[in-house]
């Protein structure tokens, strides 16, 4: 037992037996895009790192905890319904690919039945309410035993005489009592938002995610090199899921967020989350669309289910695991497990990677990108890899958003996958983003932030935790958002790159060529560890800009991203939004203002019809002038004042783009030969 009384389940193991598990590098794989762990060696180091100390008004320690009497207990009654079902197995889907249920769709069991699946083997022991409620307990025990125990099991276990209380579709206002009640590291700030500890995981684990390979999959989905889809069996993921179950069945209680995915009414999906922790479900109820009272009543069978045991670790004894943590994917069962992060984002971009399936079968295009709209209904695209500026640059005061991070291009146009936004927040600021930073009040859930421990007050600066700092709020809370978040077709295509070696042109346009070329590419790059002084820039390729949440091989996203934009007649574009004036440590990060004044043209129309000249190396066009942007920075060379730096860098930069486009060069992008071979020209020339 540990001085503090806590027992410190295997740590003796940890330290001196089995040693921890790391998770390997695979080979070939695609890289880990994800945020670092954090840099705390215990719980309590870490959640000593979100507070800062008050200033020194603050009230002393005694002093505050006479308002400790008012975190009570008493609560809005609930309405506790006792669930009944047997174990539902989740169907399949149809061999020909999936077939969906429209919202509407009234099913068999309704929510209640379907909720049985969370139970191992015997019926389920499911109370709706909140278990601190006790007197209500009994009621509900000879209601559910009445249905189930009159025959005992012939293996009844003790998790499955318990029950466990479903709290289903909270409020953010109950969800709020739910955090700060049960789940430590979780705060009112003082403009409202939620603050909440991720644990150990501050970002995702892409060499932890799974996905069951089998009849169905081995063909459809991208496996081996470059891939994100690291395959596991169907055994080793009812394992995996058995043991998620068996932790959430071990819970008093758990979350269920019963919601839908796509504003694209036709093409809808119904998603059920089933989680332990009420950031989870709050996270969930921002980000997926939030139905109606109406729809939730006549929700039926979900199409897809998370079970978030997110707490609880892997056993990595079990085949494929090469960490304590597990993401795991069975398209085939509509199924996803999780175990061993808590980072709330390993959801969101699994419910991607499940789209990135779905659509392309029905041949919409999913996307990672945000959209927005001006006010003649142009739309744009921004695509680019984590922290290039999709949530930055489609929030504009000046026009519609539809959407921050994903998205489906279909025949209709383009339509929004989610219903909420997930902003950075490091080094947010006020003036310079003022509808996030407005976003950021009471129900929007704020990761891993710092906060003064007094006044409650964010210091967005502050990277103690982690420095992919994140909010998410429902889309709503941004006061030009389209509803619903749909959209026509895209006339202008904005590829974002943060470049940190300062070579790539502010703004490029870019013919059909060059998008594909540099839409396969999907090139950003960022700084390794900005803490520990200067160092080299990391450049990073993810094909489609979102290598990690494709299911397909990349090809496959450029012919329909392709045939789309020749279709819809959108022009492309590469927009730097990285270093200036040099890489990263003599230059400097291109001023957001200038960014936001190129795309202001680019929007207008005016940057069409500028007057352009060609890049060596890269042959891109960048324009002479765009209006409000110094002239000289258009063309990177003149800001740097070492031309041979500038040459070799550039070289260099060229280099990797020739390397990384090696395993492409023997495929081919859809049916057009013609196209395909100016792809492959349409790389850096040297
Ligand atoms: N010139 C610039 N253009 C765009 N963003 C900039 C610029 N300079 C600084 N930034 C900052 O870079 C970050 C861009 O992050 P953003 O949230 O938009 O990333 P994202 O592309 O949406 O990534 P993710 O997919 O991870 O959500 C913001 O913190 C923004 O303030
Ligand atoms: O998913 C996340 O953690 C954040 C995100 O949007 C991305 O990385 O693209
Ligand atoms: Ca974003
Ligand atoms: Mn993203």
């Amino acid at each position: 037992m540990a001085a503090n009384g806590e027992i410190k389940v295997g740590s003796a193991a940890g330290r001196n037996g089995l040693p921890k598990i790391q998770t390997a590098r695979q080979n070939g794989i695609c890289h880990d895009d994800s945020g670092p762990t954090v840099k705390a060696q215990t719980i309590d180091e870490l959640h000593s790192l979100q507070k800062k100390k008050s200033a020194p008004n603050t009230p002393i320690k005694g002093a505050q905890a006479a308002f400790a009497t008012m975190c009570e207990e008493d609560r809005q009654k609930q309405q506790l319904q006792s669930i009944s079902g047997d174990l539902n197995e989740a169907r399949r889907w149809s061999s020909g690919g999936p077939t969906f249920h429209s919202g509407k769709e009234r099913s068999d069991g309704s929510w209640v039945a379907s909720l049985a699946s969370l139970t191992r083997e015997t019926g389920p022991k499911v109370v709706k309410g909140d278990p601190a409620r006790k007197s209500e307990t009994p009621r509900q025990v000879s209601h559910v035993s009445h249905h189930h125990y009159f025959t005992p099991a012939i293996d009844v276990s003790d998790s499955a005489l318990k029950f466990t209380h479903v709290l289903y579709n909270l409020s953010p206002a109950e969800l709020y009592e739910q955090a700060i009640k049960n789940e430590h590291g979780s705060f009112i700030t003082s403009s409202g938002a939620l603050a909440t500890l991720s644990g150990a995981k501050t970002g995702r684990s892409p060499k932890d995610k799974r996905v069951v390979r089998d009849e169905t999959t081995e063909d459809d989905l991208w496996w081996g090199k470059g891939s994100p889809n690291i395959e596991m069996d169907e055994h080793t993921f009812m394992v995996n899921r058995e043991r998620a179950v068996d932790y959430l069945n071990s819970l008093d209680k758990v979350f269920v967020n019963d919601q839908f995915l796509n504003w694209d009414p036709k093409n809808q999906i119904k998603v059920r989350i089933v989680s332990a922790r009420a950031y989870h479900s709050l996270f969930m109820h921002n980000m997926c669309i939030r139905p109606t009272p109406e729809e939730l009543e006549n929700f039926g069978t979900p199409d897809f289910t998370i079970y978030n045991a997110g707490q609880f670790p892997c056993n990595r004894y079990t085949h494929y695991m090469t960490s304590s943590t597990s993401i795991d994917l069975n398209l085939g069962r509509r199924e996803m497990v999780i175990l061993g992060t808590q980072y709330a984002g390993e959801m969101k971009k699994g419910l991607f990677s499940v789209m990135h399936y779905l659509m392309p079968k029905r041949q919409i295009l999913s996307l990672h990108s945000g959209c927005n709209m001006g006010r003649d209904g142009d739309v744009a695209l921004f695509f680019g890899l984590s922290g290039t500026g999709k949530t930055t640059l489609s929030t504009d005061h000046n026009r519609f958003l539809i959407g921050d991070d994903e998205h489906c291009w279909g025949e209709d146009g383009v339509s929004n996958i989610e219903g909420g936004c997930y902003a950075k927040c490091i080094d947010l600021s006020k003036e310079k983003e003022p509808d996030i930073w407005n976003a950021i009040k009471f129900g929007t859930v704020l990761e891993n932030v710092v906060f003064d421990e007094h006044t409650r007050e964010v210091d967005y600066t502050e990277k103690t935790v982690t420095e992919n700092t994140r909010a998410a709020y429902p889309i709503e809370y941004i006061p030009n958002a389209k509803m619903p978040c749909v959209g026509p077709h895209p006339k202008n295509v904005i590829l974002l790159a943060c470049d940190a070696f300062g070579v790539l042109p502010p703004v490029s346009k870019l013919n059909l060529a060059q998008t594909m070329y540099h839409f396969i590419s999907g090139y950003t790059a960022l700084v390794a560890g900005t803490e520990d002084g200067i160092k080299e820039p990391q450049a990073t390729f993810s094909a489609c800009f979102g290598a990690a949440f494709i299911m397909l091989h990349p090809t496959k996203y450029a012919a329909m991203l392709a045939a789309k934009m020749q279709k819809h007649g959108a022009t492309g574009w590469l927009v730097n939004t990285g270093w200036s004036g040099g890489s990263y440590g003599s230059g400097s990060r291109i001023k957001l203002a200038y960014t936001r004044k190129i795309i202001d043209a680019i929007h207008s129309g005016s940057l069409l019809n500028a007057n352009y000249r060609k890049t060596e190396v890269f042959g891109l066009e960048i324009p002479i002038e765009v209006e409000g942007v110094p002239s000289e920075i258009l063309d990177p060379v003149n800001t740097w004042s070492n031309k041979k730096a500038h040459k070799e860098t550039l070289l260099k930069l060229a280099g990797l783009f020739k390397n990384n486009f090696e395993v492409f060069v023997n495929h081919k992008i859809g049916k057009d030969d013609k196209l395909t071979e100016e792809i492959l020209g349409a790389g850096p020339v040297f």
